[in-house]
């Protein structure tokens, strides 16, 4: 009989893996050795979540609910448990099961915030620091955005986005809403190779930092930008009727494609309007949708 996720909590390191919004994203056409982009890029933890529960047990297994269309081995929880363990001398015998709320190839994050996770959890289980540099390497050797879940909730990313440049005080509470039209998704390398076809330019960063820095909540939707959305928008040309349709409904702040897509999220003026937006995308347009919020803080650990 399997368990459930509740059954293999018991005794277990429960972590909240948060999904994320990228308020800029900058993609530049320079590359690193790896063939990565150089990219600016500013993102938020939001209260929309995975959680992932690490429970000792023979040996490493880690399924998701419902369960994924992929192999564990390919899971970035199972390579990050895999590649601590060898990095650390230890054996991640872990049970770790993920509730998936987080919708997939939707650039919310799931799978880096899925990994940081596994990360945290295992750095809890063996006493290790989770700002040791060995971490931070691992952290981004899974994906260019699994350093960021591990720094906190509102960061300026650079380098390929595994680089923190700077923290803010989180815009905790902002009401938002995520909307993601009903197709396959968005992967990133699918997004990358398409922006590279002919790559647009970045929008000015320096406006939202010196906005962050203020703690302006008021100016952030002004400055709301993300150069890979016309790729997203190219492979999957849904996005682009989402983020019209979101930028039209009453108590829209600013609207616009999260990272590689395929949701799209909108800073709204309250939390009713987001709650209202929401249903709406549900009920007349048939939509993925999820009112949500900016948060306080990054993953958070329990020990159940
Ligand atoms: C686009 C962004 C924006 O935050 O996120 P998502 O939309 O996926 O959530 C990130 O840059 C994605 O980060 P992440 O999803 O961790 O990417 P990875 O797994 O490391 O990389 C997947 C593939 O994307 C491409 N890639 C990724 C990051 C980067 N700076 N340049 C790239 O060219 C590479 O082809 C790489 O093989
Ligand atoms: N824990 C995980 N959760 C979701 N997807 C995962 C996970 N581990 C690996 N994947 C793989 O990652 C792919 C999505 O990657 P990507 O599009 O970069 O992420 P995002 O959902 O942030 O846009 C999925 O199609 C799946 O094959």
């Amino acid at each position: 009989m399997s368990t459930s996720a509740s059954d293999a909590s018991k005794g277990a390191l429960v972590v909240t893996a948060p999904a994320k919004v990228n308020l800029y994203l900058g993609v530049h056409t320079q590359r690193d050795d790896r063939g990565y982009h150089r990219v600016d890029s500013v993102m938020a933890a939001t209260s929309l979540a995975d959680v992932v529960t690490l429970a000792p047990a023979e040996r490493l297994t880690v399924r998701t609910v419902p369960e994924a269309d992929f192999p564990m081995e390919h899971n970035t929880a199972y390579r990050a448990a895999c590649a601590l363990g060898e990095a650390f001398g230890r054996e991640p015998s872990f049970e770790i099961v993920i509730e998936k709320h987080i919708p997939l190839r939707a650039g919310l994050g799931g799978p880096s915030s899925d990994a940081a996770a596994t990360l945290m959890g295992l750095c809890h289980a063996w006493g290790i620091n989770p700002r040791d540099e060995r971490v931070d390497a691992i952290a981004r050797s899974i994906g260019a955005d699994v350093p960021f879940f591990l720094y906190g909730a509102l960061a300026y990313c650079d380098g390929a986005g595994d680089r923190l440049r700077e923290a803010f005080e989180p815009l905790a509470g902002a009401p938002i809403v995520l909307v993601k039209p009903v197709c396959a998704g968005v992967t990133a390398r699918e997004a990358y190779e398409v922006f590279d076809q002919d790559p647009p330019a970045a929008a000015p960063l320096e406006p939202l930092l010196e906005v962050l820095r203020a703690h302006d909540a008021a100016e952030v939707p002004a400055h709301i930008a993300n150069n890979l959305a016309p790729a997203a928008c190219a492979i999957a040309p849904e996005i682009a009727g989402v983020v019209s349709w979101l930028r039209g409904q009453d108590g829209v702040l600013a609207a616009q494609v999260t990272g590689s897509g395929a949701c799209s999220f909108a800073l709204c003026e309250s939390r009713e309007a987001a709650e209202h937006i929401a249903r709406d995308a549900d009920s007349k347009c048939g939509w993925w949708s999820c009112a949500a919020t900016m948060e306080k803080s990054g993953l958070s650990l329990q020990v159940c």
